[in-house]
């Protein structure tokens, strides 16, 4: 269980990403952090695996104080997951997926057997193995970001809008194919959207942020549909709701995003790690 008690953020400018959050994501399950732009999702993600530091509370993963590791222990069972995958453009599919196997000194061919098991189990055509990131579409990438994030089989998965970039058929088999995996592999995850159909779609549980990183409502979808807390969250889930829960399972219209090639470079960091 990843638990938030009391966690602030702060940034040196003054501006308060997440304030006082407390929440608990249970093991094995998905909780989804769901909310407007800048209401401080990715900042709460970012604080689990130390990318960012908060200025008070505490995180704990089963029960210890994540500043009491070593970061980059830390951050070796912690698979991260970004959106346009950041996949590291001059190494082969299979040399990106075997990153943390190789930076944890596993035999070669060890680490690229489980890279190639791991592109069956995302839905990779394991043809693809020596091509470069370039060569693959959106969604191929993407799938390739999260078999890269379950090499080292790490307990806990951080994704932060993985599925944004690509076209809402994609999308769709992408989060489809992603319920199946974890139905097998069972990671604690935290998974940031702004869709609230995606959260739906995809949550155990359902975080749902407000502009100043307000936590508004923790809840199951079905008890977020039923029963969602009066003014911010009944605003943010629209007049629908009974509409929204017909579309469960079908198909979302999200807007795909521009396509960029680009990561930050800290989130490529970070995922080498
Ligand atoms: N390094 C920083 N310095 C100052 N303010 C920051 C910094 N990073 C983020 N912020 C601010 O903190 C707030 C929360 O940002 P965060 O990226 O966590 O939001 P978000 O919910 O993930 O947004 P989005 O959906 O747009 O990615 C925003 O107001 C943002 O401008």
């Amino acid at each position: 269980m990843i638990k938030f008690d009391g966690v602030t953020k702060r940034y040196p400018d003054g501006t308060v990403a997440v304030d006082d959050l407390t929440l608990e994501l249970p093991s094995g399950q998905i909780t989804v952090f769901v909310g407007p732009s800048g209401c401080g999702k990715t900042t709460s993600l970012r604080m689990i695996n130390r990318m960012i530091d908060p200025t008070a509370g505490t995180i704990s993963i089963d029960g210890e104080d994540i500043r009491k590791k070593d970061a980059s222990d830390l951050r070796r069972g912690i698979g991260y997951v970004i959106q346009h995958a950041g996949l590291f453009p001059h190494r082969t599919i299979v040399d990106n997926i075997a990153t943390v196997p190789y930076l944890l000194g596993w035999d070669k061919k060890k680490a690229r057997a489980t890279a190639m098991e791991l592109m069956e189990r995302v839905g990779l055509d394991t043809k693809m193995a020596k091509r470069y990131p370039f060569q693959l579409s959106g969604g191929q990438q993407q799938r390739v970001g999260v078999a890269r994030a379950l090499a080292a089989d790490p307990p806990v998965m951080l994704m932060d809008e993985p599925f944004s970039a690509v076209d809402p058929i994609v999308r769709k088999s992408l989060q489809d194919e992603f319920l199946r995996l974890q139905s097998e592999v069972r990671k604690t995850i935290a998974f940031v959207t702004h869709d609230i159909d995606e959260a739906i779609k995809l949550g155990h549980r359902i975080a749902v942020f407000q502009t100043g990183g307000v936590l508004a409502q923790h809840a199951t979808p079905d008890e977020l549909l039923t029963d969602p807390a009066e003014g911010f969250v009944t605003e943010f889930l629209g007049g629908e709701k009974g509409l929204k829960r017909l579309r469960f399972n079908r198909e979302l219209d999200a807007t795909p995003e521009p396509a960029d090639d680009r990561a930050d470079e800290d989130e490529v960091e970070a995922a080498e790690r």
